[in-house]
């Protein structure tokens, strides 16, 4: 890794690559992905603190909803380029610039089939009749602005000597970007970057640049991107998670990873890529498409290691099995996952962030235990490691036995509590400001001692409103404080056994 950072700084200048977004246009083509126009303003800004160049916001000739936010966003943004998609058909090119009207900066996308496929089956038209149409579909869209974008669509099928014809042409017409896209996902690696390498050197591309857009239907957009990229495309043309028409497009995130994971490539893009995660996230809850946990970058288990080798690998130097710092694409930390192919390490590891430090001896009994309640359990919590070394609830002096809340909003928050106390059972009931102060003062009409709370920390262990939650706290008696620990899925019982764990401690001392 070091001598790549060296080999970068030696080189003079990094190559721009401009990131064209299109999540909100073919990423929206997905069935059951269509957003309203709140929430791709809300998408579209998302991208712009993302530090994308391009957002392409829809097609607007197709809906007048989708004209609507193209509308909406050119309003809202203010950094990229707004870019709207059409045919090659005045119509939609005179829609589309009248849906771009406010933006700050604004591109008309306009294009046409141009392999065998297209123009035999789709057109029923000539290769001659194509790059006519071609031609004067981008001169009309230079009539509403100067920044003209042409896509050959299928171009990843189209024969590369009439392909560089198509270019030349366009370009001529005042075209300044020409989007070469893989539209069936059909190229290898390196036919794509062959094609690409064939129109920088066969094109007078002094006015323009070269784009990719790769579809994912061989599972090979990413690598095609890269390819372009390495044969002289200067623009990517992606998706945030890869969503897209049929297999989806290029991700974004691993198309901009992989280049600034390899800066001896010598290639940066504007994007901030601590915005990755969340932009991600915001666009998978609003699209209702989840990622799935092996998806690169930003996938549930991208870093999150579960077998003991690596496990122990990371923890002596999280660079033994991660490229990339998990940070810097936006999320919080890695994830050591307990699980049946855990080792040691990892186990005294998790441990010791619960606050129980092991001996060489202790950790080895913890850890046969460990295994057996892993082959049974497919993760391990930290609830279940607790149970495990002997703080299970059983083994406590003083143990809750039940608890019961009533609480919500205009309502009297109350709580009874039932504990056990060497085999005799209390119980009380209390009022409080809200149900842990309710419970905690039941508690404490059983337990009559002077305890003052000093800290109390609940935290979600990983996500979402089924999570389990940990409770830290402190408690003061007789000028000695005392830790207490707690992970329940109900909070509140969480916060009791916190509360409860720390009495016993005294208790017991
Ligand atoms: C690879 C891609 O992702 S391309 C973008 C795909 N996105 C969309 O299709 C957006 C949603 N589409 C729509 O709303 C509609 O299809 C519209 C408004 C674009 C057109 O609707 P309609 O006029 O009803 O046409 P329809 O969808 O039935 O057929 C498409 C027509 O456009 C023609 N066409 C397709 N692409 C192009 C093009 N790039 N340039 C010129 N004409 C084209 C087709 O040949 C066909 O023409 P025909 O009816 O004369 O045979
Ligand atoms: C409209 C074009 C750019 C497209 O999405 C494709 O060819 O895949
Ligand atoms: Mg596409």
């Amino acid at each position: 890794m070091w001598e790549r950072f060296f080999y970068c700084l030696k080189q003079t200048k990094m190559e721009q690559i401009y990131v064209f977004d299109t999540t909100l246009r073919d990423g929206e083509q997905v069935p059951g992905c269509q957003l309203n126009t709140l929430e791709k303003i809300e998408v579209a800004k998302a991208l712009e603190r993302l530090g994308v160049d391009v957002i392409e916001a829809g097609f607007p000739v197709s809906s007048p909803g989708d004209f609507k936010s193209v509308v909406e966003i050119s309003k809202a943004v203010t950094w990229p380029v707004i870019c709207a998609l059409t045919r090659a058909v005045e119509k939609d090119i005179e829609v589309a610039a009248e849906a771009l009207q406010y933006a700050k900066r604004k591109r008309i996308h306009t294009g046409i089939g141009t392999s065998d496929y297209h123009i035999r089956y789709k057109f029923q038209s000539t290769p001659e009749e194509i790059i006519e149409q071609a031609v004067k579909a981008v001169k009309y869209a230079r009539r509403f602005t100067d920044d003209v974008e042409f896509y050959a669509e299928d171009a990843g099928r189209t024969n590369n000597e009439y392909l560089a014809r198509v270019v030349e042409a366009v370009v001529k017409a005042g075209a300044t970007v020409v989007n070469i896209p893989d539209t069936t996902g059909y190229c290898f690696p390196a036919e794509y970057g062959a094609k690409i390498k064939y129109l920088v050197d066969h094109v007078d591309l002094k006015d323009a640049i070269l784009s990719t857009h790769c579809h994912q239907d061989l599972g090979m957009a990413t690598a095609n991107t890269l390819s372009g990229v390495l044969n002289g495309a200067r623009q990517v043309e992606v998706t945030l998670n890869g969503i897209g028409e049929r297999a989806g497009n290029t991700a974004l995130e691993e198309v901009v990873m992989a280049l600034k994971s390899h800066p001896e490539q010598g290639f940066e893009t504007h994007i901030n890529t601590h915005e990755i995660y969340p932009t991600s996230r915001l666009v998978s809850s609003l699209m209702s498409m989840p990622v799935q946990a092996n998806k690169a970058i930003v996938g549930r288990n991208a870093f999150a290691h579960s077998s003991g080798i690596h496990q122990d690998g990371v923890l002596k130097n999280v660079e033994t099995y991660e490229i990339i710092n998990p940070q810097d694409v936006g999320i919080r930390d890695n994830s050591i996952v307990l699980t049946a192919r855990s080792g040691r390490a990892a186990l005294k590891n998790r441990l010791s962030t619960l606050g129980v430090t092991l001996h060489a001896e202790e950790l080895d009994k913890a850890y046969q235990k460990f295994l057996e309640l892993a082959d049974k359990k497919k993760n391990i919590h930290d609830e279940d490691l607790l149970a495990l070394i002997g703080k299970d609830a059983e083994a406590q002096r003083i143990q809750v036995e039940y608890l019961q809340v009533v609480s919500g909003i205009d309502v009297r928050n109350v709580a009874s509590v039932g504990l056990k106390i060497a085999g005799e059972r209390f119980e009380a009931s209390a009022s409080g400001n809200g149900p842990v102060d309710a419970a905690i003062k039941a508690v404490k009409h059983i337990i009559r001692r002077e305890m003052i709370i000093q800290e109390f920390l609940i935290q979600a262990i990983d996500r979402g409103s089924d999570d389990t939650g940990k409770v830290h706290m402190h408690v003061e008696y007789k000028d000695q404080v005392y830790y207490g620990f707690s992970a329940n899925t109900d909070i509140i019982a969480a916060s009791v056994e916190a509360f409860i764990d720390a009495v016993n401690k005294f208790e017991e001392a």
